[in-house]
């Protein structure tokens, strides 16, 4: 193709240009030569002008920074109108020559004048003046921060715009970098200085990005720490393009948070309690909403990712699973992996065609010939590369094939693993996954590990679970906050999937076959092989008031028989008919269900162990918030001599969640617990309704 260059249009106008120039000057030196021979004034008056004139051209284009052939150019027309007012004031004008010479000396004029224009000072592509851009209201924030980074980086830049976020929690700079070769990355290195210059708070930062070309930058300056608020999970389910990119969350300024999935395999990080879990099922929801994209987990901790999707099908709601394909366990991870790996190479010829057809380098994906997603929850295990087991390590050569030879064909991974240091995710696999996510951590070298140092990525800058930094092809890391996407939330979207999802290409099912074919009967005895436990029927009684502060161990109940967990093996239980009898008699042990006076179904024993009493993380937690309605995350963590992450795992097991906003407590506004949510989780451990996690079963621990 051929670049085409427009050229100006020719300037016509009268005051100014070539033309109008030349035009200008022959018609104002023939009235001058005319009225200079009416008057009759002596030749040596133009001469004296022409001299002045000549002076004065030689003087404006010194003036003026003009280069030499321009200045010689100038003078040369100041001399020759001159010369010919002088010669007709000395004789007439009224000549066909004079007039002749006159009309040549203005032509010539006007066709060298381009070349001898004098130039602008050199502002730059794009470069503006800042005072007509920048109002003047924003104009000393701009010239603070072009004060600040030229102090901090030695970097003199230009702000040419100030544009504060709708959120009202920062604003962005755009700036121009100077001239000498200095890119945008010494700023981005130097974000976390430029953030304690211009001492924002804590939890704010300063994230560099791209400007509108290479020579600019974009500063996203956060003043009000939106990271600390909740972002609701979009609950879109209708069908998306693979090709579009996925919602995620929001940045701080309120910007959507997105990741292209169809090319890019995705490396997660994320410690327990950080919000990881939650942003995989956003993956998964993102990718098995695609109507041209399908999902795999691989999760050999059981399987509990999936879990939440499965359950519609499992529970016969639908016909089909939401997710493809499921390996809760090493064999069916390593035939998942290898079959995948040798689909991803049989497209690469059964599907040629269509690229031919359709000119395109990557395979077009449609409904029939959608993108599969693999996704490997707590990758670590598996992608550790020192396990000595051959059949993880098998798995992880497969991953890291697909990895490596996937993305033509539509098959991505999307790796999670608890830490990133290198015996959990080789180098290799975070340098090939292009999405690169780091969830709340506040080790700074392994964030480092992730995204390199001096990057951007400061842990000090999030804001606990949910928050993280990431990275996609061609950015900067920034800083966001996950959508908070909720189990019920899950449920609804597994139905809706399930029925509009496409299914695997033909070539796809007949390269799996009948391993591929017997996945879903597999699926289904590995997550409905456990019968399901009943909880009791009868409704156990409200909450009892808390234990005293001085008295740790929760008080006995008062009240009817009640059954207590009881731990060891079955041998070391009491007879039933002991516990029975006891019960009968009154409260005989604390925390206990409550079985109403011989009503009821049967417990067996196993059900008996597995029914849970309010944990003494609630009754103690209620007890430390006593009247108040509300507490701060920060005040019930210390008193229950917690850090306030591992409060808020123990307590977000339970369904128990920060309020959004923050709210006043002694004159600080931060954010925490509504008691009433801490009292409804209690209450629904009491019906049954809620099954206590371990950790917070075992919580405190001896
Ligand atoms: N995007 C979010 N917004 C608000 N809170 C969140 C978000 N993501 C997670 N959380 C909170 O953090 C808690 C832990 O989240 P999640 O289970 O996703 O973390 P995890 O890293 O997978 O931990 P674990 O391995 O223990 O499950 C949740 O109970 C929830 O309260």
């Amino acid at each position: 193709m051929v670049a085409t260059k427009t050229k100006p249009p020719a300037d016509w106008s009268l005051t100014h240009g070539p033309i109008g120039g030349a035009v200008n000057g022959f018609l104002a030196l023939a009235a001058l030569g005319a009225a200079a021979h009416a008057v009759d004034i002596d030749a040596w008056l133009p001469a004296a002008g022409t001299a002045v004139s000549a002076v004065g051209s030689i003087l404006h284009s010194l003036d003026r920074g003009a280069h030499t052939p321009t200045l010689l150019y100038r003078l040369c027309c100041a001399l020759s109108a001159g010369s010919w007012l002088t010669y007709t004031a000395a004789t007439t004008p009224w000549t066909s020559g004079a007039f002749y010479a006159l009309g040549l000396g203005a032509l010539a004029a006007g066709v060298l004048a381009p070349w001898f224009r004098i130039k602008e000072p050199a502002t730059g592509a794009g470069r503006t003046v800042r005072a007509a851009v920048v109002p003047r209201r924003v104009a000393q924030v701009a010239a603070d921060w072009e004060q600040r980074i030229l102090a901090v980086t030695r970097v003199r830049v230009e702000i040419t715009d100030v544009r504060t976020w709708d959120s009202k929690a920062g604003y962005t700079l755009t700036g121009l970098l100077p001239l000498d070769g200095t890119t945008r990355q010494i700023l981005a290195g130097a974000s976390d200085q430029l953030a304690a210059a211009a001492r924002l708070p804590d939890g704010c930062g300063v994230e560099v990005a791209k400007g509108p070309h290479r020579g600019s930058f974009v500063m996203h300056v956060m003043t009000v720490n939106r990271l600390t608020e909740d972002v609701d999970w979009h609950g879109d389910l209708s069908a998306r393009d693979i090709h579009d990119p996925a919602w995620l969350g929001e940045h701080r300024d309120s910007s959507p948070m997105t990741v292209p999935l169809r090319e890019e395999s995705v490396i997660l990080i994320g410690q327990k309690g950080s919000g990881k879990t939650t942003l995989l099922h956003g993956l998964i929801w993102e990718s098995a909403r695609c109507f041209n994209g399908l999902t795999a987990v691989i999760d050999v901790n059981g399987g509990s990712l999936a879990q939440p999707w499965l359950h519609p099908w499992l529970e016969g709601e639908t016909a089909r699973p939401a997710i493809d394909w499921v390996a809760a366990d090493l064999d069916e991870a390593l035939e998942m992996t290898r079959i995948l790996v040798e689909m991803a190479i049989d497209r690469k010829t059964s599907y040629r065609h269509l690229k031919v057809q359709h000119n395109l380098s990557l395979l077009p994906l449609s409904a029939d010939l959608p993108s599969y997603q693999l996704l490997v929850d707590e990758g670590g295990e598996l992608m550790s590369t020192t396990s000595r087991d051959p059949i993880k390590n098998e798995i992880r050569d497969n991953i890291e094939e697909l990895l490596r030879i996937g993305r033509d064909a539509g098959f991505n991974t999307i790796i999670s693993a608890l830490r990133a240091v290198q015996d959990m995710v080789s180098p290799d696999v975070v340098k090939q996954s292009k999405v690169k996510i780091g969830m709340y951590c506040d080790d700074e070298a392994e964030l480092a590990y992730l995204f390199g140092w001096n990057k951007g990525a400061d842990p000090d800058e999030l804001a606990g679970p949910g928050t993280g930094f990431y990275r996609v092809p061609g950015s900067t890391v920034r800083p966001f906050k996950g959508g908070n996407l909720r189990h019920g939330d899950i449920a609804r979207a597994a139905v809706t999937i399930a029925n509009n999802r496409p299914d695997l290409d033909a070539a796809g099912i007949a390269v799996g076959g009948d391993f591929y074919r017997d996945r879903l009967q597999r699926m289904r005895e590995t997550f409905s092989g456990k019968a399901q436990v009943a909880l009791p029927t009868q409704r156990p009684r409200a909450p009892q008031p808390p234990a005293p502060a001085e008295q740790p161990t929760p008080p006995a109940r008062a009240g009817g028989p009640q059954l207590t967990v009881l731990r060891g093996g079955a041998a070391s239980w009491p007879d039933p008919s002991e516990i029975a009898a006891a019960a009968a008699a009154g409260p005989v042990f604390a925390g206990d269900y409550d079985l109403g006076t011989g009503q009821g179904e049967t417990l067996t024993a196993e059900q008996v162990h597995d029914a849970a009493p309010v944990p003494e993380l609630l009754i103690q937690a209620l007890d430390v918030i006593g009247e108040d309605r509300r507490i701060h995350s920060v005040a019930l963590a210390r008193a229950l001599r917690l850090e306030q992450a591992e409060l808020a795992d123990l307590l977000g097991a339970l369904g128990v969640r920060t309020l959004p906003n923050p709210f006043e407590r002694g004159g600080e506004r931060l954010r925490g617990y509504e008691r009433q949510h801490l009292q409804d989780a209690a209450e629904a451990i009491r019906r049954g309704e809620l099954q206590v996690p371990p950790e917070v079963a075992d919580w405190p621990a001896a």
